[in-house]
Order: C-alpha cells, then structure tokens, then sequence
C-alpha cells in the first residue's frame, strides 16, 4: 500500500511565451514538481486555470515529455506503462464517435486491447447498462464523460487519470460519477484527478496537490489543504471599537465602511461564533473566498 507508484521527479515542462512575441522567451507551465503517489491513493490536482495541471497529467501519461526531470509509473517510463496498459485515462479533450451506439463504442475499443476487462463488466461499472443502445452524439455531457470512463477501465489499468472528469455535469450527475470511481479505488486502483473545485477534491480525495502558476503551493490530506486554501469573506453591521477588533480570533484582515465590518478569515465559524455571542454584531453572512483569491494569499503567504 506504501509502495509509490508514481515519482515525478524535479520536473520542468517550459513552452514559449506568447506574452514574450515568440522573441524567444519562455516560461514554465510546470515548475520544478516533484511528487510520489502511492498504490490505492486518490489525489486532486487542484488549481484555477493554467496551473499546470493538464501539462503535468500529460507528463505522467507520456503524452508530452518533460524538459527536465523524470517521471516513472510503475517503475517503467509513462509510455511503456501505458502500453502495457498498466495506465488508463480520461482526457478533457479526445472525440467519440457520435453514431455509434454506447454499446458498441466500448466493444470496439475493447477489441483495440491486446487484453481487456469483459465489456459487461466495465459497462456495469461505468453504469451504462440503461443507455447501451443510444447513440454517443445524443448522450448528455454527463454520459458522454462516462463512456469515456469505461474506454478507461478497459484494460483494467493499475492506475487511472482523469483530467476534469465532471466538467458540464451537473451536480447529481457528479455526484454519481464519483460514487462509481470510489468504487474503483476501493479495489486498490490508484486514482489521479485534475479539478477546478475544491468540494469535489473535498469530497472524493485524500489527498489534495495544490497547483498555481505551474508551481505545488500545498500538498497533503485534503482537510488540510482545504484549510489552507478554503478561506471566507464574514461581513456584519458592526462599529466596533479599536479593542474588540483586536480581540477578534482567525482574522486575516478587515475593512470597516459605514455600518459594516468585512473580514478575511481562515476560520469563519470561530469568527461567526466570537461575533454574535460576544459583540453586537448582527446580520452576519458569509462568503467562502473564491479559489482564485485562495491562490493568490497562498502565493502571497509564500513568496513573504
Ligand atoms: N502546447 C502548449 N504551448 C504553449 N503553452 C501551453 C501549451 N500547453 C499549455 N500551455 C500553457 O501552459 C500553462 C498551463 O496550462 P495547463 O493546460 O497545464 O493548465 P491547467 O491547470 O490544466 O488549466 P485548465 O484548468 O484551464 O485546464 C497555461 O498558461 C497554458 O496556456
């Protein structure tokens, strides 16, 4: 279970600058990453746009070659794993074939695989059953992004990518894509996922890698992380004075206009708490920070 089965080691992935006018420039969309993933484990890839996360998940699968450092998946270059199909993934890019019909997609691919779990099998899994004879092109978003998990388990691979496998689904939809993949995971499958939504590495992870700017800001059990990272905007009508302010726990910054008090806090409820029970503040509402701002004082936090 401890044994890693993933190293990313020191590794760089650098693409010319369009900002630079192609004048030679370049920068790194993955900076200097070094990460192990045991057997078993879920780990979010979390970041806001451009983080890094697609490059470094195409690294790990050999679809794009760092330009320094190393990655091994079980032992083997990415590109060995995945052809000894030791590696499945499903990719936020990459066509199905609109008229065929579910049923018949996964066969095809499946008669692709030198050896491949039984169709049935990875339809039930996938739950496909119910929409095995619709044709992919007039599936859902939702349905679509579940065929392709099925192409994935196909070769009953030992590890599995997904890079943003809920986007366009709507909650219920996510919700049930994610009760079949813990189902995956139970069985010791080593589950690697790219989101932009901390609830979803929240809620599905045990662990969270925290990406900005091509860089791993924090790494660890997502409760953590999303302690770190999970910080709210707590607004009362309030005037207090200059030592209740100074009293107040959790508090990152404030900004007082009018009749109203604006924290930054890392621990609302302790804040909330304080406030109402202690204070006159009244008509408290809270608002978590976005992930964006969540980057941005984390990044803040270490570059001080
Ligand atoms: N082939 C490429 N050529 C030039 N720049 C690239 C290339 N691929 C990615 N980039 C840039 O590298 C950075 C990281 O992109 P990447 O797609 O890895 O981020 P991401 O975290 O997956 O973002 P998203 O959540 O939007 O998918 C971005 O600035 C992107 O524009």
């Amino acid at each position: 279970m401890n044994e890693s089965i993933i190293t990313v080691r020191d590794v760089t992935r650098t693409y010319r600058s369009a900002r630079a006018g192609g004048a030679g420039g370049r920068f790194a969309a993955v900076d200097r990453v070094s990460l192990q993933f045991r057997r078993g484990e879920v780990t979010a890839i979390l970041g806001p746009n451009g983080a890094g996360k697609t490059t470094l998940l195409d690294m790990v699968l050999g679809l794009n070659s760092p330009s320094s450092g190393q990655i091994t998946v079980a032992g083997s270059t990415a590109q060995e794993a995945v052809q000894a199909g030791r590696l499945g993934a499903l990719l936020q890019t990459g066509g199905l074939l609109p008229d065929l019909t579910v049923k018949e997609t996964v066969s095809i691919i499946a008669s692709l695989h030198r050896r491949h779990a039984p169709v049935d099998q990875v339809m039930e899994i996938a739950g496909l059953h119910e929409i095995a004879g619709r044709a992919v092109g007039k599936c859902s978003g939702g349905q679509q992004q579940r065929v392709k998990f099925a192409l994935a388990l196909l070769p009953e691979p030992e590890v599995i990518i997904l890079d943003e496998p809920t986007a366009g689904m709507d909650p219920a939809a996510r919700h049930e894509f994610w009760d079949r993949m813990a189902e995956t995971a139970a069985s010791g499958t080593t589950v690697l996922f790219a989101t932009h939504y901390l609830e979803e590495a929240e809620q599905f992870a045990r662990r969270t890698v925290l990406m900005h700017a091509g860089r791993v800001i924090a790494d660890g059990p997502t409760a953590e992380v999303q302690k770190k990272a999970g910080a709210a905007h707590l607004r009362v009508s309030w005037t207090p004075s200059e030592q209740e302010l100074e009293q107040l726990p959790a508090v990152q910054s404030y900004e007082i206009q009018g009749g109203h008090v604006t924290f930054r806090t890392d621990d609302a409820d302790a804040l909330a708490r304080h406030l109402l029970t202690r204070t006159q503040a009244h008509g408290l509402s809270i608002r978590p920070a976005s992930l964006e701002e969540a980057f941005m004082q984390l990044t803040a936090a270490q570059n001080s």
